[in-house]
């Protein structure tokens, strides 16, 4: 194997493996062994330069290196030290972080707590592993007895020569069995993809008891080495369409590694490219829950930012599949040509939600990425039977038009060199066949089945207004809040907290530890009722278990975006509404957005053609003007805390650069002189400064007000609608039964 891999620690696999034994100080250290190290693993100490040197440009950032032995190999130069190897062994098999934050999110083996073992898988959070610790004993007996159903079915069907379709039925009726007393679920359904043992046990602890369709139309295709584009609608299992094939090559290449030497130098089996940061964690956890059911599993691993590139390379030479955004992939990737060098022998490339990946600002880097992976180039002579031929994969719910004529192969010769272009990206995606098998498994709809849509009218400037009150009709519903700008997010979360609604924040400027955290807790199981104000960050391939309502408190800008973040909702089969708040002038060009995504769909799937329309919902104005006091309150006390804060960011900034002209600074003196002049954003500067001036008594004053007011219960009232019906009991209404307050107390739901 060659010799330029990083060594790599092999997954545990059970009693039988070799484990690394811990080192606890340096003092245990029995013998000093050298070992092979990358070169920017070596223990560098900074070189310090005499006085004399003072301005020595060009030797600043010199560093230089004891006790490595280099060795020539070939073509190959290795690096031998006995004092990196200390240093990083201890490093290296600390176990990967439990910080999220820290960028890779990393697992091995779910396997029993040795304390001598030290390569360990880590979980992105100490609250998700105490959870996890709590399902271990349930799981691991599940899949005792999972494994002793397999076993049964091997002993009943240990005939020598028996078939080993026959032998894979027996396993399914086995499980069936098994499932009968409640020991895992029946996986009989998955009999026809020819899955190994391993994978289908793996499934039925996961409780996973039939494929999905794209699941049941991709795997095959991918089992059998098709390049594949595969379209299924949001929340369809995409994931694991391409996740199980993955982790069967792996699971059968390891199977075939004779020796320990072999496993420690394997190369990755497949890279993943994701379009942000909480989609790749997401994909990381999605399979490793999978892997968690296997007697011996592969390192995912996650590169995301946050980790130093070198600690991030060491780790990425451990991993068997790798899921990163372009960005931080690249960076890593680029600057170690160990890493690149293996990564150019990759199995599967997976391109998740392509068209964004393709085609919204990632070019740089995915051109890059695949220039990197491009086998052909590098390959040198003789060396061509050792380089394995890439399968590429490509998903997504959505495809633009022309992207996907491209990617099904029409029209792929004669593509644009145009660097620009998404046809040059195609171009380096570097198919191994002339056209890649499109597998569109949903034509019909690219919006799930259990999604109910609908509008909301109301003006511009009432949105924070009837988002509220929507917020109030679905209480105990996990909400996900559409914005587009970053700063309606930092608006609107504080705002909403004041009126005691739990809410948490997503954008790209929050820093990586935030952004997962708000994800976490809007998502944990403990509070089924959170909301999420987020901006398109989180429209795509979040999943997000129990997401009963998405809002579009801005537009979506495309047809595509409306898809993607309705997708949130009514995932895996479940139901869920999406409801776009739209002021009057809006409401025409929304209902021909939505009807062009159900017509293409209409169309594509030979379908009814009549024209889609989105019905308004019916939200009774009187209640909506009961809850304006507390909505104007909630807003006045927000707006004062944001806008003292943006005036401490202010003043910060011009301290800096007065400080650094060397000039007075008086924040005073300087806002009057500003204040002479008259221009775009007066009126908000005016209104700032407005909201600034409350003092802290005028500002309790208001919370005291809002917290009474908050207090009080909302009642929704007899609706006309019911008083014309004549059939309902109205003191029956109003003893609450049916919820007639809004809030908490319980809903009444919104008709649609
Ligand atoms: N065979 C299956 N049976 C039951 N649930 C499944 C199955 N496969 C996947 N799921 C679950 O369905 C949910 C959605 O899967 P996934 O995130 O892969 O959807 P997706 O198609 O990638 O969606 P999006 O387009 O929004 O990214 C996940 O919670 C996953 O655990």
């Amino acid at each position: 194997m060659a010799s330029e891999v990083a060594k790599r620690s092999a997954p545990n696999t059970g009693g039988g493996s070799k484990k690394r034994q811990k080192i606890k100080s340096t003092k245990d250290v029995p013998t000093v062994q050298k070992r092979p190290v990358a070169i920017d693993a070596l223990p560098w100490n900074e070189v310090k330069l005499p006085d004399m040197f003072d301005d020595a440009e060009g030797f600043f950032g010199l560093e230089e290196v004891e006790g490595v032995e280099v060795l020539k190999e070939g073509n190959n130069i290795r690096f031998v030290s006995a004092k990196a190897a200390d240093v990083e062994y201890e490093d290296e098999f600390e176990g990967f972080s439990d910080n999220p934050e820290e960028g890779v999110v990393t697992t091995a083996k779910d396997k029993a707590k040795d304390d001598s073992v030290l390569e360990e898988g880590s979980h992105p959070s100490d609250e998700k592993r105490a959870t996890e610790k709590k399902d271990t004993k349930k799981k691991k007996d599940k899949k005792a007895k999972t494994k002793k159903a397999l076993e049964k079915v091997e002993n009943q069907d240990g005939n020598e020569g028996s078939k080993s379709d026959h032998n894979e039925m027996n396993v399914f009726k086995a499980l069936a069995q098994d499932n009968d007393d409640n020991d895992g679920t029946d996986v009989t359904a998955w009999s026809g993809l020819d899955l190994s043992g391993n994978m289908l046990s793996a499934l039925s602890i996961l409780g996973f008891a039939k494929p999905t369709p794209i699941q049941l139309a991709a795997i095959p295709e991918i089992l059998d080495g098709h390049d594949v584009v595969g379209k299924a609608s949001t929340g369809s299992g995409k994931t694991l369409a391409f996740a199980i094939p993955i982790i069967e090559s792996w699971l059968e290449t390891y199977g075939e590694m004779e020796d320990e030497d072999e496993k420690n130098v394997r190369l990755p089996t497949a890279l993943i490219l994701s379009p942000t940061r909480e989609l790749a964690h997401q994909l990381t956890e999605h399979i490793t829950a999978l892997c968690k059911g296997l007697d011996k599993s592969p390192w995912v691993a996650a590169v995301t930012g946050g980790l130093s590139v070198q600690k991030q390379q060491r780790q990425l030479a451990k991993a068997d599949i790798i899921i990163g955004t372009p960005g931080r992939l690249w960076e890593v990737m680029s600057s170690s040509i160990e890493l690149s060098a293996s990564f150019k022998k990759i199995k599967f490339l997976v391109v998740d939600e392509a068209d964004r990946l393709l085609t919204e600002g990632h070019f740089k880097e995915a051109d890059e990425i695949l220039t990197a992976l491009d086998r052909q180039q590098d390959a040198q002579e003789g060396d061509e039977d050792e380089i394995p031929s890439r399968q590429t994969l490509i998903f997504s719910a959505t495809f633009h038009k022309g992207l996907q004529q491209k990617l099904a192969g029409k029209g792929k010769q004669g593509l644009m060199d145009d660097k620009e272009s998404v046809e040059y990206l195609l171009k380096k995606l570097n198919f191994r066949e002339e056209r890649p098998k499109f597998v569109d498994v949903n034509p019909v709809s690219q919006m799930a089945e259990g999604l109910t849509e609908g509008l909301v009218e109301c003006a511009g400037t009432e949105k924070d207004l009837y988002l509220y009150s929507l917020l109030l009709y679905h209480p105990n519903q996990r909400t996900l809040i559409f914005t587009n700008s970053i700063h309606s997010v930092r608006r609107l979360t504080p705002l909403l907290q004041n009126l005691n609604i739990p809410v948490y924040a997503l954008h790209s400027q929050m820093i990586q530890k935030a952004r997962l955290r708000s994800i976490e807790r809007f998502s944990s199981p403990k509070s089924p009722g959170s909301i999420l104000v987020a901006t398109d960050v989180a429209a795509r391939g979040l999943d997000i278990g129990g997401v009963q309502l998405v809002i579009h408190y801005h537009l979506p800008r495309t047809a595509d975006m409306y898809v993607h973040r309705s997708g949130r909702t009514a995932r895996a089969e479940a139901s869920g509404s999406s409801i776009l708040l739209c002021a009057p002038e809006e409401v025409v060009g929304m209902r021909r957005l939505v009807a062009k995504v159900h017509a293409q769909n209409a169309i594509s799937g030979g379908g009814n053609k009549s024209k889609y329309y989105m019905r308004s919902l019916d939200v009774d104005r009187k209640v909506v003007a009961r809850l304006k006091p507390r909505v104007t309150l909630a807003k006045k006390i927000a707006d004062s805390s944001l806008a003292k804060e943006k005036k401490g960011h202010d003043d910060d900034w011009v301290k800096k650069a007065a400080e650094e002209l060397g000039v007075d600074y008086d924040s005073e003196e300087f806002e009057a002189a500003g204040g002479q002049r008259k221009g775009r954003g007066t009126g908000r500067k005016l209104k700032e400064k407005e909201a600034r001036a409350l003092t802290k008594n005028e500002l309790g004053a208001l919370r005291a007000e809002l917290k009474s007011l908050l207090s009080q219960r909302v009642n929704v009232g007899v609706s006309e609608r019911y008083l014309t019906s004549g059939s309902v009991d109205i003191n029956e209404l109003l003893k609450g039964a049916k919820g007639e307050f809004l809030g908490k107390i319980d809903g009444i739901g919104m008709e649609t």
